[in-house]
Order: structure tokens, then C-alpha cells, then sequence
């Protein structure tokens, strides 16, 4: 790890823009994550979010900027990087010709881990996923594809998991129980997630952090102490969020 980065510091993303081809759908991205913290990402649709999670998981190239993850940087250090990341891919790119255990084993195979690597928890179990893990993701339900990207995401344990918009469509249990997993990940303090979702009402239970990316751009940042003081009133949080797109609505 270089030595000029914070330990505490799991993501540092300064100065971000990033989109396909020469066009930035991204601009001026700063975002620092530090261990124990667990981020919403918010923002309408086509803001930008899953762009910026792909540049962030190198998926496509930077315009601009740098991305250092869990003290490896990603452009220099690409591989070192991609190993303090778990990804929860979107549950439609999911290969559907193999069966859930048979995924398991591939993204456990580069991630250099066994396709049971969760260290103090049958993520397969708990999440219900034992009945359908020798079948092929083909025979799956919508719930049970984003159960087994977020299970593979999950495997070994990464410093930084991220979750894009993968707890939609999953039953209640199995988002009750992927919850309980991210904070005691965090509870850790030797993990951040990040989880971009458009059910604005879970962020302040859930996440001690909270950026609003509208067009691109970061249009709000909640610092935990902020977000504390949200969730202690009923709807007070999202009144502020949807107060929040409705001037960028209107700018726009
Ligand atoms: N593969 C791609 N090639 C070209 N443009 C793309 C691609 N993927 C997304 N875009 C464009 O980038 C912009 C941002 O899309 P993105 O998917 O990042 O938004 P989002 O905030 O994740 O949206 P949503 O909430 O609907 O999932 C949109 O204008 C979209 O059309």
C-alpha cells in the first residue's frame, strides 16, 4: 500500500469524469469512503450512477481522474485494485448457462477464494438460495438472479462491496438479510459498501452516507451526522431528496 494513503480509506475517487466514447456522462466525481461507512447512492434515472460504479469498478476507462481502491490505484495497479471490490453485477448480465453453484466457483476463481468464502455466514442459506444452486440461472426468478450476484459479490469477503440498485426485486426476507449482512460488514470496521438505490425511505436505516448525482454531477452529499439527524424524523430525509431533484428538475 502506498504509504501517503489513509488505512482508514477504502475508496478515494478525486476528480472523476467518465462515459462511453469521448462523451463524459460523469464530471468532477470526489468521493472518499472510509472503513465502517455504507454510502446511498441516489439519483433519477439516467443520472449517471451506474456509470460511475462502472468507472469505479474499471469497467470503462476514465476520461479523467483517479480511483484508488483499498490502497491500490486502479490504473496502476489494475489487478491489486479489482481484488478489494465485489461487484453485485446486474442480475440480466448474469451467464445463464451455468448453474448458481457453477457461478460461485468462476467468480470465486478470480477472486482467488473458495465458492463458499463467506467468512461467518451461508450467505447461500441465508438469502434461500440452497434449493436453486445446482440449477441453471436460465430457471431463475428475477429476486433469485440479484440473490446469487449478491452472494458471488460477497465471496472472500471484499474490503469494498457494491451494490447497484441489487436489492430490488429480492423478497423481504432476503433484503432483510442482505441488510443485516452490509451493517455487520461495516459493524467491522474493516469494510464500506456502496449501495445505489431508488428506495430513497431505506437510506437513513441503512447507510451513514448519501450522495445525490444529478446529471453527472454530485448535486448533494450527506455526512453521517446529517443523516443521523434526517432519519430521526419520519420522511424528513426524503423530503430533502425529493426536494433536491425537484430543483434539478427544474434548473434542467
Ligand atoms: N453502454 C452505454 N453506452 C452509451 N451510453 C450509455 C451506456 N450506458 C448508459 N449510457 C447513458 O449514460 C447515461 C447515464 O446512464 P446510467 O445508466 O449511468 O444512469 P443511472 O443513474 O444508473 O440510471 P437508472 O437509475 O435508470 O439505472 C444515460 O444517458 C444513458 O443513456
Amino acid at each position: 500500500m502506498d504509504s501517503s494513503v489513509d488505512p482508514a480509506e477504502i475508496l478515494a475517487v478525486r476528480g472523476l469524469s467518465a462515459g462511453y466514447g469521448a462523451r463524459a456522462v460523469v464530471s468532477g466525481i470526489n468521493l472518499s469512503l472510509n472503513r465502517g461507512d455504507i454510502l446511498g447512492l441516489l439519483g433519477a434515472n439516467g443520472s449517471g450512477k451506474s456509470t460511475l460504479l462502472r468507472a469505479i469498478t474499471g469497467q470503462i476507462p476514465p476520461l479523467s481522474g483517479t480511483v484508488n481502491i483499498n490502497g491500490a490505484d486502479l490504473a496502476s495497479a489494475a489487478e491489486r485494485a479489482k481484488f478489494g471490490f465485489g461487484l453485485a453485477i446486474d442480475p440480466s448480465d448474469l451467464p445463464v448457462a451455468l448453474t448458481g453453484r457453477q457461478y460461485l466457483q468462476l467468480v470465486g476463481s478470480i477472486r482467488g477464494c473458495a465458492e463458499d468464502d463467506w467468512p461467518g455466514v451461508n450467505v447461500a442459506e441465508r438469502l434461500g438460495l440452497k434449493p436453486w444452486i445446482d440449477r441453471a440461472i436460465a430457471h431463475y426468478s428475477l429476486g433469485t438472479r440479484a440473490k446469487i450476484a449478491i452472494a458471488a459479490a460477497l465471496l472472500g469477503a471484499p474490503p469494498l462491496l457494491i451494490l447497484d440498485e441489487s436489492l430490488n426485486g429480492l423478497d423481504p426476507l432476503a433484503a432483510f438479510e442482505v441488510k443485516r449482512i452490509i451493517l455487520a460488514l461495516a459493524s467491522s470496521g474493516r469494510h464500506a459498501v456502496i449501495i445505489s438505490t431508488h428506495v430513497v425511505e431505506s437510506v437513513p436505516g441503512l447507510c451513514n452516507r448519501a450522495v445525490l448525482l444529478a446529471d453527472g454531477r454530485m448535486a448533494r452529499d450527506w455526512q453521517p451526522w446529517h443523516l443521523a439527524e434526517a432519519g430521526q424524523m419520519p420522511g424528513a430525509f426524503e423530503a430533502e431528496v425529493m426536494r433536491a431533484l425537484t430543483v434539478q428538475a427544474t434548473d434542467g
